[in-house]
């Protein structure tokens, strides 16, 4: 077999950086070979892409040093964060951007767009809408749509489907085994479920960014699997595994209700979201879920009045018209953690707002450890992985001690030692007496941690079940309403 892509003893270490996020490193990958690359939320998965595609230090400035690399000649490139992807405004253009500099004739231009986005299940009324108006996994798919379109050689992939719905990530999957099963594809990604089985060739990464184990995917889960589990990496079973540890807390220090009655919130001037008569107490920790551009981020965003609304919104009886009538009552980790970042390092962001930094000291300083954020403190929020940045963002929501804690998908991108941290940490607030409403595509987070399910279709709440007490529920219910 010949390799298409390889780096030889490859030093790395980002300006500012004390250690080396790369020592010595080599890797070669052959023509044709399918290849999941698995590591630790900041291991370096995304940079060791960057430098197999050419990106580092050509495009992205990274002083770097290897005895010897191969770059493909032709290749594409799903970034983690679909918003870095696009050059052009509209979804079609977009495509069409692709399309041209492939030489495709004019007149077969809007089908071969149309056919692009079927592929990806993003079926639009008008394709030439605005990408900024696009949900958050409507982009991802459109992201992959693009890169479809390109038919390289060589697919870099970095968390393709981390937005996107269960059903729809397995549609992209089938779709990228179908289309791509000639090319060499390079896979970063937390939600391994749907790829194992083409997937056959598994790298994994030490926390440090060393290769603790390359070959054969059952293989290396088989032979490795402890070190895998100690490194807190996802790997079959994981939530099977996972045993929650009770968590001892009889002080309820909050009371509240929030209630919805009739409430309608806009984008522009169309209606995205419908909540007919819904009341929500302390205690209760309520998963949102539904397809892709369904209406759930909208819902949070007019709990927090950051889009036009009307009907009745009541939080502890107090009827709520403005963005300052919820300031210190709701707080909202956004479904992408760039939108909240305020300041310039890490430690400032984590204590941005608090009213006594010093009496705060020792609970930053838990959380930075635990969440595996010390050494990054004085870093630009900017400069860190997109898993990195998540947490900062959920972190800085749960030193606010808000009331109502909105979460925008807050375990994306994420290994599973930090996704049952981040969990423990809501489930401590849900018993505190603070009200979780939380997006998530992940119906293991359902199962086992929610009290109560909205389904959201359309831009309507179509279902809201109590499920039962400790996250027990009957799976009958739910696969009814999940998609
Ligand atoms: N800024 C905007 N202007 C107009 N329409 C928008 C805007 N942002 C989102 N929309 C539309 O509103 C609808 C709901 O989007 P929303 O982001 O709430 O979906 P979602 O359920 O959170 O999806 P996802 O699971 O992909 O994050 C979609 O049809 C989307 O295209
Ligand atoms: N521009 C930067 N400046 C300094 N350090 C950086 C920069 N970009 C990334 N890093 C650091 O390099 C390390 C590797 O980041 P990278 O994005 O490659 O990790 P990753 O394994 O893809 O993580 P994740 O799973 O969270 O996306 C992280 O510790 C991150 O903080």
């Amino acid at each position: 077999m010949t390799s298409i892509t390889s780096v030889k003893n490859l030093r790395l270490k980002f300006p500012g950086e004390s250690e080396m996020l790369f020592k010595d490193m080599s890797l070669s990958i052959n023509r044709g070979e399918k290849v999941l690359l698995l590591g630790t939320s900041g291991c370096g998965k995304s940079t060791l892409l960057q430098v197999l595609s050419g990106l580092v230090p050509r495009t992205i400035d990274i002083p770097m040093k290897c005895d010897e690399i191969q770059i493909p000649d032709q290749w594409g490139f799903v970034f983690q964060d679909p918003d870095t992807q696009f050059c052009m405004p509209y979804v079609d253009e977009e495509l069409a951007f692709v399309l041209e500099n492939l030489e495709v004739p004019r007149e077969e231009m809007s089908s071969k767009i149309c056919s692009l986005l079927k592929e990806v299940g993003l079926e639009l009324e008008n394709i030439h809408t605005p990408i900024q108006h696009l949900s958050g996994g409507m982009k991802q798919r459109l992201a992959i749509a693009s890169v479809l379109a390109l038919k390289p050689d060589v697919i870099f992939l970095d968390e393709p489907t981390a937005f996107i719905d269960e059903k729809g990530t397995e549609q992209i999957w089938e779709t990228v085994k179908r289309i791509w099963k000639d090319k060499t594809l390079i896979i970063v990604e937390h939600k391994i479920e749907k790829i194992l089985d083409f997937a056959v060739r598994l790298i994994v990464f030490t926390p440090d960014g060393e290769i603790l184990a390359d070959g054969n995917t059952s293989m290396v889960f088989t032979h490795y699997k402890e070190k895998i589990k100690e490194y807190g990496i996802w790997y079959p079973g994981a939530w099977d595994d996972y045993k929650r540890e009770p968590i001892m807390n009889n002080k309820k220090e909050l009371s509240n209700t929030m209630k919805l009655q009739n409430f309608k919130g806009y984008r522009n001037r169309e209606v995205k979201i419908v909540a007919d008569h819904l009341v929500v107490h302390s205690g209760e920790w309520v998963t949102i879920m539904g397809e892709n551009g369904a209406g759930k981020s909208s819902l949070l965003l007019a709990m927090m009045q950051l889009i036009k609304t009307s009907g009745d919104y009541l939080i502890n009886d107090v009827p709520i018209q403005k963005t300052k009538d919820i300031s210190g009552l709701l707080y909202l980790v956004f479904q992408n953690p760039e939108y909240q970042f305020l300041t310039n390092s890490v430690y400032d962001e984590i204590t941005y707002g608090l009213q006594n930094e010093q009496e705060v000291e020792s609970d930053v300083k838990e959380i930075l450890t635990s969440l595996e954020l010390t050494s990054k403190k004085g870093q630009h929020p900017y400069q860190l992985s997109v898993g990195q940045k998540r947490r900062l963002s959920v972190a800085t929501a749960f030193l606010q001690k808000p009331n109502i804690l909105l979460l925008d998908e807050p375990t994306f991108g994420q290994d599973s030692l930090n996704t049952f941290r981040i969990l423990e940490w809501i489930e401590q607030e849900r018993q505190k007496g603070t009200i979780i409403l939380m997006v998530t595509h992940d119906h293991h987070i359902t199962e086992r941690f929610a009290t109560r399910l909205w389904e959201v279709q359309n831009g309507k709440i179509v279902t809201d079940h109590q499920l039962n007490k400790g996250g027990k529920v009957q799976r009958e219910i739910l696969h009814e309403f999940i998609i």
